[in-house]
């Protein structure tokens, strides 16, 4: 596929808040905030491209997971009806895309494959015509443990996902990665090689990793790879099972923040510039100063 030219765009992140155990609710709260993220609220220009956050149809815990999830049964490259879809989460994304005739990255949802019942955390994305045209299935499960701190096991449940994904608009090409994936800097520097401008992951880090790494993580494969890079979160709830870090953010290929959430339900914007991605890589030229005669292409597929 010939990678889209780039042109500037307007991206709005969800810092999505009340996700409780209520699905029904979760996708009406979802469908309202993007209902208000689409007006623009203000901002310069009306978004492009609307983002939901990891897991915002589900309380995020591996043991919620098997109970909220849903099957999706989307095959990349086949015909799928998102309208009829058996997940009640992709209908919903679907139609209101449809109905605002905008791009939306769906967050992600537990989703249980019906051909192998695994259970695991996947994206879906929308055009503005409500049609499913990408899926992500998190690469990297969450499994940690810092004594004291913090203990994630998403293997418990969950099972990693086994394809890189992106997609494209009439604006960029946009790579596709959840939370955990983007410690992994091979992922990025395969989707940046691939043609991507921009990287969005949907991601919900803690109050452990998150005031160190949330941000250094997001600045550090901007600057790899000078493209954008974006992480959308939901909203700190501290009566919830699992506390987000929240600051949903934007970063240009030089690394400057464009725009970042506090931790509450908030809904921020950036306006995507092609010329800084330029403007970077002809100023800084690693993208054609690799020493492949030295070390290994170690994107290469
Ligand atoms: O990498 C981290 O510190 C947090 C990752 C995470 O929360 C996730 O993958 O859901």
């Amino acid at each position: 596929m010939p990678i889209p030219s780039f042109k500037a765009f307007t991206l709005a992140l969800i810092q999505l808040g009340q996700v409780g155990s209520n699905k029904v609710e979760n996708l009406l709260h979802a469908r309202e905030m993007i209902l208000k993220a689409a007006t623009g609220q203000g901002h310069t220009k009306k978004p492009d491209l609307i983002v939901l956050p990891e897991c915002f149809n589900s309380p995020y815990g591996h043991t919620h997971f098997p109970v909220y999830a849903e099957n999706i049964g989307y095959v990349p490259g086949t015909a799928y009806d998102a309208a009829n879809s058996s997940s009640e989460s992709v209908k919903m994304l679907s139609s209101v895309a449809k109905e605002l005739k905008t791009w939306l990255i769906g967050g992600s949802i537990p989703e249980r494959d019906a051909t192998d019942d695994k259970i695991y955390n996947t994206c879906t994305v929308y055009n503005p015509n409500g049609d499913l045209v990408a899926m992500h299935r998190k690469v990297h499960l969450f499994d940690i443990d810092i004594p004291g701190k913090i203990k994630f096991k998403e293997s418990e449940t969950l099972t990693g996902g086994t394809t890189l994904n992106h997609f494209d608009t009439e604006f960029a090409r946009i790579g596709l990665g959840i939370c955990y994936d983007i410690r992994f800097p091979e992922m990025a520097m395969i989707a940046a090689r691939k043609g991507c401008h921009v990287l969005i992951y949907p991601g919900a880090f803690n109050l452990t990793t998150g005031p160190l790494h949330w941000e250094l993580l997001q600045r550090s494969r901007a600057i790899d790879n000078q493209v954008f890079m974006s992480m959308c979160s939901p909203a700190r709830d501290m009566t919830a099972g699992y506390h987000a870090w929240g600051h949903s953010m934007v970063v240009d290929p030089m690394g400057a923040k464009l725009c970042e959430a506090q931790e509450g339900e908030e809904i921020v914007y950036a306006d995507i510039m092609p010329e800084v991605l330029k403007e970077t890589r002809a100023g800084i030229p690693v993208t054609v100063q690799r020493r492949f005669d030295v070390y290994k292409d170690v994107s290469a597929d």
